[in-house]
Order: structure tokens, then C-alpha cells, then sequence
């Protein structure tokens, strides 16, 4: 069984992820530059209606304008025609987008695209082909508007994103994800306050996915630049989102943190999964020590955890439903180490008519678990009794 659970380490500092853990590629985040934080605001407050033969959209939200939001939905729900709207790439009459104090578009009053402070980045890096990567870098940094106030310097995002090794090089001598990397430094550079990600990974093979993931975590971390990330794929999601936006048939059916996001039915009939909060007390024998309100697990610890500039001090774990069994007394004669004392709060039907989703509540956190309608049967399951969870398998991301 893999990728039961997956370990995203997130800074007691800001409670965001800085850095995977894991499978990466990347070695833990340098000493960070100082990067001033991006001032609070109130949020994204969108009003749109938009009509392309029979597609509608029809929005009337406040986004919140903090850590990353993924738009997510299924394929033609108006995800892409939200985001251009957002920007500005496309003008639609009676619009109303507002970014916490700056008013983009309202009445007839519409700021374009290049005065938006917003850096985007597509499924396909626009990158400068005759111009080498230092150059593409600073293009638009060179260009700024005068009054624009720097946030991030070219240095701090060639060293956050560890562009150094690439300067001298044309975009054709690069990869996909290095060419992705790029076209990040060149949007935070342009001194957004609000990052655009279009599918950002979609054209990457899954090695170069895991390569340029924790890059983003580490800008959501460092920069405190707010992202709205365009997104199909749900395990991306949850390894970078702090929000989630579900996106049905041109509207938006619910947006909420993504830990209670995931309980939607409509992310079950995907994959059912869940998102715990874990803190570490460190590692021994290779194995994290992670504690879940008064609960304690183990979990073999990423290669690189070990070493004394890697001690985060909590984590995401991402664990699938499938992967969670229960049980009414616990189990002593399993090799399943991991074993929590949680309550059930709710019994579901699963995509699935053999199957049943069991929600949990794990120190306040919820679980879930697919279990067959059998066993749920067999073992009488209700709603409010206290009952043993399994995590059965444990790899990392
Ligand atoms: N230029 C256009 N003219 C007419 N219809 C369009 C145009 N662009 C998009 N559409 C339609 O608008 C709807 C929403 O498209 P959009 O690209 O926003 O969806 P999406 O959720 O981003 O999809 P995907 O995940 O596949 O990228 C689709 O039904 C699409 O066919």
C-alpha cells in the first residue's frame, strides 16, 4: 500500500509550509531572506457573471486573500474564465473585482492587466526564449512602475528558488520544472501582492511535479504572498492549500479551510481523504514522533529530517480513507503501529454502494474511513461511540 501518509512540514513560525518533506528533491529551505510580510487584507471580493454560449459563470464570493486557496473543480467548471477575469485578461462588463483595498474593476472603472500587482504563471512558462534566465528574471523587475514597492529583491528569489546554478542558461537548456521555477522568480518579482497559478504543474511528469512542489510551499512560507492556485489534481492540492474552493458547474460551491473542505461529498467520489495537523517532538531510529493532540505516531522520518538544519516542528499528514481501518478495542496482536482513539461523527454513503465513508474525530481533527458496508454492519457502528483507528501503511510523499 502506498502514499498512505504524507508528511508536508510546516514552520511553527507561520503555521505554513515551508518545505516538503519527503521524496523532494530539494534539500530543506537555505536561511531565509527577510521577506516583509504582505500587509492583512480583507480578501478577493469578486461579483461576475459571465455568459459564453451555454456555459455560465456566476460568482458572488470573498476570497480570502491569505496563504494558498486552490480553485478546484472538475474540467470546463469555469476555473481558467474565473482566474483571466481575476487578472484582467479578459473584461467583462458589470464585474466587480476588488483586491483587499484596490479596487480592480467596478462600473466602468477598470485597471488593466500590466497594473494589477498580480504575478501569474501558466501551465506553459511564457519565458523570453532570446533572453537567458537572469534576463527573463529581471525583465519585468527592471520595468516596474516607479512608485511600486519592492518586497522581494532579485536576490532573495534567485536564492529562494535556487536560480543561481541557471542564470546564465536559455530557456531551451532547461527542464520543465526549471523552466516552471523561472517563470515563479520572474512573477515574484514583479512585486504581486496576489499570486495566479493556472495548473502550474500540469505539464510536468510526476518526477518534475515533486521537484517544483516544495519551491511553492516554501514561497507560500517565506513570502506571505497570497496564491490562488488553479489545480485538477487533489493531491497537489493537499500538499500546498490552506483554503479550498470547489468549483461546480460555473459557480462556487463551497470554499472553506481545506480540512473540513475535504469532508465534501463531491471530494469523496475523487478519492476520499484527510488532512491531519501533527507536531514533532523530534526523531529516533529514524522514526518522526508525532503527537496529534494528546495521541502519539510514528512515522519513518524523510532522508533529509535527520540532519540538525531539519527539525520542523510540525507537519501535514495526508492519509487516504481506504488506508484507515477501525476497530472497537485495541489492537495488540497487529503489525499496524499507528493506532488512534477516535469518535465517530457521521456514517455516509461512498461512491461506491458496497462501500460506507465513516467520518471521525481525532482530537478535534476529522478522519475519515472507507470501510465496506459489511464490516460497518458486522461491527455495529454508531454515530457518537468511541472506536480504534488504524492507519495501516506508512510511506511518505
Ligand atoms: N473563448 C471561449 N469561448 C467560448 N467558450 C469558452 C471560451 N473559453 C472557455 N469557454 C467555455 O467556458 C467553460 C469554462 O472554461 P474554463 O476553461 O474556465 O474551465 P476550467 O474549469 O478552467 O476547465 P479546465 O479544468 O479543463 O481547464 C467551458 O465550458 C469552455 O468550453
Amino acid at each position: 500500500m502506498n502514499n498512505v501518509i504524507s508528511l508536508f512540514h510546516r514552520t511553527a513560525r507561520q503555521g505554513k509550509p515551508t518545505l516538503a518533506a519527503g521524496q523532494r528533491a530539494v534539500p530543506p529551505a537555505p536561511a531565509a531572506p527577510s521577506v516583509p510580510a504582505a500587509p492583512e487584507s480583507a480578501g478577493l471580493t469578486l461579483a461576475l457573471t459571465i455568459q459564453r454560449g451555454d456555459f455560465s459563470l456566476q460568482i458572488n464570493n470573498t476570497l480570502p486573500l491569505q496563504g494558498v486557496t486552490a480553485l478546484f473543480g472538475r474540467s470546463g467548471c469555469g476555473k481558467t474564465t474565473l482566474l483571466r477575469a481575476i487578472a484582467g485578461l479578459d473584461r467583462h462588463a458589470g464585474a466587480t473585482v476588488q483586491c483587499g483595498a484596490a479596487i480592480w474593476q467596478q462600473g466602468s472603472h477598470f485597471v488593466p492587466v500590466h497594473q494589477r500587482r498580480i504575478g501569474m504563471v501558466f501551465q506553459e512558462s511564457s519565458l523570453l526564449p532570446h533572453l537567458t534566465v537572469a534576463q527573463n528574471l529581471l525583465y519585468g523587475f527592471n520595468r516596474l512602475a516607479k512608485h511600486t514597492p519592492i518586497q522581494l529583491q532579485p536576490e532573495q528569489v534567485m536564492q529562494l528558488l535556487e536560480l543561481t546554478p541557471l542564470l546564465q542558461q536559455a530557456p531551451e537548456q532547461l527542464s520543465g520544472g526549471q523552466r516552471q521555477r523561472v517563470a515563479l522568480g520572474r512573477a515574484l518579482l514583479s512585486q504581486p501582492q496576489l499570486l495566479l497559478l493556472d495548473e502550474p504543474l500540469a505539464s510536468l511528469d510526476q518526477q518534475s511535479r515533486s521537484e517544483i512542489l516544495p519551491f511553492l510551499q516554501r514561497i507560500a512560507s517565506q513570502t506571505g504572498i497570497p496564491m490562488l492556485l488553479v489545480s485538477h489534481q487533489l493531491d497537489d492540492v493537499v500538499k500546498l492549500a490552506d483554503n479550498l474552493v470547489l468549483m461546480q458547474h460555473g459557480g462556487i460551491h463551497s470554499q472553506g479551510p481545506l480540512q473540513q473542505q475535504l469532508l465534501q461529498p463531491e471530494l469523496a467520489a475523487i478519492g476520499a481523504m484527510s488532512l491531519l495537523h501533527a507536531k514533532s517532538s523530534g526523531s529516533k531510529h529514524h522514526l518522526l514522533q508525532l503527537s496529534i493532540g494528546q495521541q502519539q505516531l510514528q512515522l519513518p522520518a524523510p532522508l533529509h529530517a535527520d540532519t540538525a538544519s531539519y527539525s520542523p516542528t510540525s507537519y501535514r499528514l495526508r492519509i487516504q480513507a481506504r488506508d484507515v481501518a477501525l476497530s472497537l478495542t485495541p489492537l495488540n496482536d497487529s503489525s499496524v503501529s499507528n493506532q488512534l482513539q477516535v469518535s465517530i461523527s457521521g456514517i455516509n454513503p461512498a461512491p461506491h454502494p458496497a462501500e460506507t465513508l465513516v467520518q471521525l474525530t481525532l482530537e478535534g481533527q476529522p478522519l475519515q474511513a472507507l470501510l465496506t458496508k459489511q464490516s460497518v454492519e458486522r461491527l455495529e457502528l454508531q454515530i457518537g461511540q468511541q472506536v480504534y483507528a488504524q492507519i495501516k501503511a506508512v510511506a511518505l510523499d
